[in-house]
C-alpha cells in the first residue's frame, strides 16, 4: 500500500528583484519530481542545498501548491483533501522553534494536545507512550530551557506525533546536534518505523541515510538523479574501490603526478587539521596503491586505507555529474 505519491511534481517560484528597475526572475525549484513511498518505509531525500526537498515536502503537506503534477498522501490528494491530508501526516522541520522554553516537556505535549484536539481522555495515555518512544520518560517535567538541542528535537517529534498521523516529514532533523544527540535521534527515527509509522527524512549526514533509510531519492537541482536501497545507490557509482592516504604538507604537483596513475579516476584533498587525506578513486580491481606512493616521493605519507566507496562517495559522484 502506498502512503506516499509523487507525480511529475513542480513548483516555480516567480520573485522580483532590484530596487528600481523591478525584474521578475522565475526560479524552477522543482521540476518533474516521481517517486512512491510504501506503507512503513523509511524514505530518504538527498540533495545538495537548494535542490529542492523543502519545497517537495512543503507541497506533499499542503504549505505549498504545486505548480503542475500531483501528489497523494494514503490515496487522498495534497491539492483537493487538504483536510484529510493534514490529520494524517505530521512534520518537523530542523532547528524548529516553538516549543514553549519555560513550561516542561509535558506542559509542552499537554498544551499541543489540546490544540491540535486530542480527546482528553487519550491524552494522558499518548503522552506517556510518545514520551517514551522518543526517549524523554524520566526527564518530562524539567524545562524546555534546559534541554540539549537533540532532547528538543526529539520532543518536537513527539509534537509532531500527538494527533497520531500515519505519515511523518522530517525535514533535516539532525541539523546543528551533536553527536551523541544524533544518535539518540537517530534511535528514536528508527523507532518511528517499529511503531508502524512512515517517514519522509531529509538529511546532509549520508551515515545517517546509509543507517536509517530503506530506500533513498537523490535530487539535484529540482530532479531525481537516482533513487533505490543505500546499497543500490553505491552500487550505481563508477568507483570500485577508494584509497585513502595521509600526507603532511603534500603539493599540487604531487595531486597532479596521482592523477596519471593507471586506474585512478580522480583525486580529492581533505584537510584534517595539521594533515592532508588524498582520496583516490579508484577502478574496480585497480591495483594503484603502490604505484601512487611511488609517486609521493618525498612527501610525508601516514597511514594509508583502502576501502569500500561509502553513500558519500556516490552521493558526490551523483551530485556532481554534470
Ligand atoms: N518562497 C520562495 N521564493 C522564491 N524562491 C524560493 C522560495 N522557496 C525556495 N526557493 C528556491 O527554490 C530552490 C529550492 O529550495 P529548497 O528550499 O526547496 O531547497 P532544499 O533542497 O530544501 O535546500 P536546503 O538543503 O538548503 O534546505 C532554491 O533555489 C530556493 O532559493
Amino acid at each position: 500500500m502506498t502512503a506516499v505519491e509523487a507525480r511529475d511534481l513542480r513548483r516555480t517560484f516567480r520573485t522580483r528583484t532590484g530596487v528600481l528597475r523591478r525584474t521578475a526572475k522565475e526560479v524552477e525549484a522543482v521540476r518533474g519530481v516521481s517517486f512512491d513511498i510504501q506503507r512503513g518505509e523509511l524514505f530518504g531525500l538527498l540533495g545538495p542545498n537548494g535542490a529542492g526537498k523543502t519545497t517537495t515536502i512543503k507541497m506533499l503537506i499542503t504549505l505549498l501548491l504545486p505548480t503542475a503534477g500531483s501528489a497523494r498522501v494514503l490515496g487522498h490528494d495534497v491539492v483537493d483533501d487538504v483536510r484529510e491530508v493534514r490529520r494524517r501526516i505530521g512534520y518537523v522541520f530542523g532547528g524548529d522553534r516553538g516549543l514553549y522554553e519555560r513550561l516542561s516537556a509535558l506542559d509542552n505535549l499537554r498544551y499541543f494536545s489540546e490544540l491540535y484536539g486530542v480527546p482528553p481522555r487519550e491524552q494522558k495515555a499518548r503522552i506517556g507512550e510518545l514520551l517514551e518512544l522518543v526517549g524523554l520518560t524520566g526527564r518530562e517535567r524539567e524545562r524546555v530551557e534546559g534541554y540539549s538541542r537533540g532532547m528538543r528535537q526529539r520532543l518536537h517529534i513527539a509534537r509532531g506525533l500527538l494527533h497520531d498521523p500515519e505519515v511523518l516529514f522530517l525535514d533535516e532533523p539532525s541539523i546543528g546536534i551533536d553527536p551523541v544527540g544524533a544518535r539518540e535521534l537517530r534511535a528514536t527515527i528508527a523507532s518511528l518505523i517499529d511503531v508502524g509509522k512512515t517517514v519522509l527524512l531529509t538529511t546532509h549526514y549520508m551515515f545517517e541515510a546509509d543507517e536509517l533509510c530503506d530506500r533513498i531519492a537523490v535530487i539535484r537541482a529540482g530532479e531525481i538523479v537516482a533513487e533505490g536501497t543505500p546499497q543500490h545507490l553505491k552500487r550505481l557509482v563508477s568507483v570500485g574501490s577508494v584509497v585513502e592516504i595521509e600526507t603532511y604538507g603534500v603539493g599540487e604537483p604531487a595531486v597532479e603526478a596521482l592523477s596519471a596513475v593507471a586506474g585512478v579516476q580522480s583525486v580529492a584533498v581533505e584537510e584534517r587539521g595539521q594533515m592532508q587525506v588524498l582520496i583516490l578513486h579508484c577502478e574496480t580491481d585497480a591495483q594503484v596503491t603502490q604505484a601512487a606512493l611511488a609517486r609521493l616521493d618525498g612527501v610525508r605519507v601516514g597511514r594509508v586505507d583502502t576501502r569500500e566507496p561509502t553513500l558519500e562517495d556516490a552521493y558526490v559522484e551523483l551530485v556532481s555529474r554534470a
